[in-house]
């Protein structure tokens, strides 16, 4: 198929409906009418330059949405369409893709970019999205007119009329490898991961493709905006009140259904926050930690942006304990400070944690929640899966390895480390660990399991795993380690 072939498209002006029929204006008596432009939908449009940014400028998806969304002056469902084709889209590009390889006549790579994201958006509304058939079709069309010329408008039509002749579940029979010959193949096209992460997941799930399924389906839906009350500085009860609703797992989260957060009195003060309720159960489980002797001092080595550090700076203030925030990053540190800045006792320094500022074996409690490749996180990001490289695993484990040998030389003897990643890749994990404790025949690992009460299924220990479709929360996963030798006098 030639997507400069034929000048097609429907006779006479329509305007694209969101999510309904194509609509014709009402006709002139007496014949012709003099051909139009199709009208701008400015929905799909906004989709559409979010894919384009993503593509072209490798931007955040969830930064550049918002923005994108507040140019255009689209609130209520046009923003909610928007963020559901636009967000369904960038997750769902793998099983498209393989949906779109067979149904145009040269490899994907030779159509131009620009057109390939307009037909991903159609075949995201055609097979994902409650948009009526000839809807998708018509205002995709009328899209790709607007946007890429008339000649690009029947090619895409072309193409997307025949990814709408059977649904999804018969495309990814056709398309995708038959689970039985190649499980990961055929999972990777199903669920649109690529396959070195449905490998690495699948081996952090002990090979249980029945859990893996439902871990990638679950990477596929959007998480929940969820809150921290920020213990000292404001009450489950308050965000409850203004309409959130009772979290799951942690005593200081609640979830908001609907809305923006940041109209909210707690949040906009700084005293609540948006964090994941796997985020809140890691700090919590840091600070709930059993220590003998001295509790003053605690360090977070990897704070930026600080959620993690707002939470821990608040728990250590109510005990009297003061918080120090580390980040290599200035314009992230700053970020920290924002966050932490009302609390008592809470400092943020610039510095790396390979090459500290601060003495060793000064601290008490130290968090390494280290720079990791984000597997555990595809919900919230969703281009990031696309994004990351197998590659990228060594040089990300080389500096973990580096970031938790500085957080073990920073606590005392008897203190405890908490390693966290927002990945539970077995490399990032369980190999850093193991490679620490090797390392570090004075460092004993605790059981963290039991400092996440009530949270169920949280793996064979002693670490704990998280996962999205079983906890509803990120996939975090969450190391504590003890210094041996004498501790402190208090
Ligand atoms: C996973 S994020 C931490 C998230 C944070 N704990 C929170 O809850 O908001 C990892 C952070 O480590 C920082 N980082 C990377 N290399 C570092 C280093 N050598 N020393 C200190 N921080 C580093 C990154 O800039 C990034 O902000």
């Amino acid at each position: 198929m030639d997507e400069r072939r034929g000048r097609g498209g429907r006779p006479g002006p329509r305007r694209p409906e969101r999510g309904g029929a194509a609509r014709r204006p009402g006709g002139r008596p007496g014949g012709a009418r003099p051909r139009r432009a199709p009208e701008p939908d400015a929905p799909r449009q906004v989709a559409l330059e979010l894919l384009r940014a993503v593509r072209e400028r490798d931007a955040y998806a969830n930064l550049t949405l918002p923005a994108l969304l507040r140019e255009r002056g689209l609130g209520g469902r046009d923003a909610a369409f928007a963020t559901e084709l636009g967000y369904g889209t960038l997750r769902g590009l793998g099983t498209y893709d393989a949906v779109l390889g067979a149904c145009v006549d040269r490899p994907l790579d030779a159509v131009d970019p620009p057109v390939l994201d307009v037909l991903r958006l159609g075949a995201h509304q055609l097979l994902a999205m409650r948009v009526p058939p000839h809807a998708a079709v018509s205002a995709t069309v009328d899209l790709a007119r607007v946007v890429l010329g008339e000649g690009r408008g029947s090619f895409v039509n072309a193409v997307l009329r025949r990814v709408g002749r059977q649904d999804l579940d018969a495309w990814v029979r056709e398309v995708a490898p038959p689970a039985e010959r190649d499980a990961v193949g055929h999972l990777s096209v199903a669920r649109s991961h690529p396959r070195w992460v449905v490998a690495a997941l699948r081996e952090a799930l002990a090979g249980d493709d029945a859990e893996l399924d439902a871990l990638l389906a679950a990477d596929n839906a959007p998480a929940a905006v969820t809150l921290v009350a920020r213990p000292g500085r404001a009450e489950v009860d308050e965000l409850l009140a203004a309409g959130a609703e009772p979290a799951r797992w942690s005593p200081v989260a609640a979830v908001l259904p609907s809305g923006d957060p940041g109209e909210l009195d707690a949040v906009r003060e700084g005293r609540a926050g948006v964090q994941d309720e796997g985020s809140q159960l890691v700090a919590l489980a840091l600070a709930a930690a059993p220590l003998e002797g001295r509790d003053e001092q605690w360090l977070d080595v990897c704070a930026g942006p600080g959620g993690k550090a707002a939470l821990l700076a608040a728990l250590a203030a109510q005990r009297g304990a003061r918080l120090l925030a580390g980040e290599v990053q200035p314009h992230r540190a700053r970020l920290v400070h924002a966050v932490t800045g009302g609390v008592a006792g809470a400092q943020v320094v610039v510095a790396d944690g390979r090459r500290p500022p601060w003495r060793p074996g000064a601290f008490d409690r130290v968090l390494v929640d280290a720079p990791c490749t984000g597997l555990g996180a595809l919900r919230r990001r969703p281009e990031a899966r696309w994004r990351r490289r197998a590659e990228d695993l060594g040089p990300l484990v080389a500096l973990q390895d580096e970031l938790l040998a500085g957080a073990l030389a920073a606590v005392r003897p008897g203190g405890v480390v908490a390693y966290v990643t927002c990945s539970p890749h077995l490399a990032e994990t369980r190999a850093v660990v193991a490679a620490a404790l090797r390392h570090h025949p004075d460092v004993e690992q605790l059981d963290a399991r039991p400092l996440l009460p009530g949270v169920p299924d949280l793996g064979p220990g002693p670490a704990v795993q998280l996962w999205p479709h079983r906890h509803g929360t990120d996939a975090m996963h969450l190391a504590l380690l003890r210094r041996g030798g004498a501790a402190p006098p208090s």
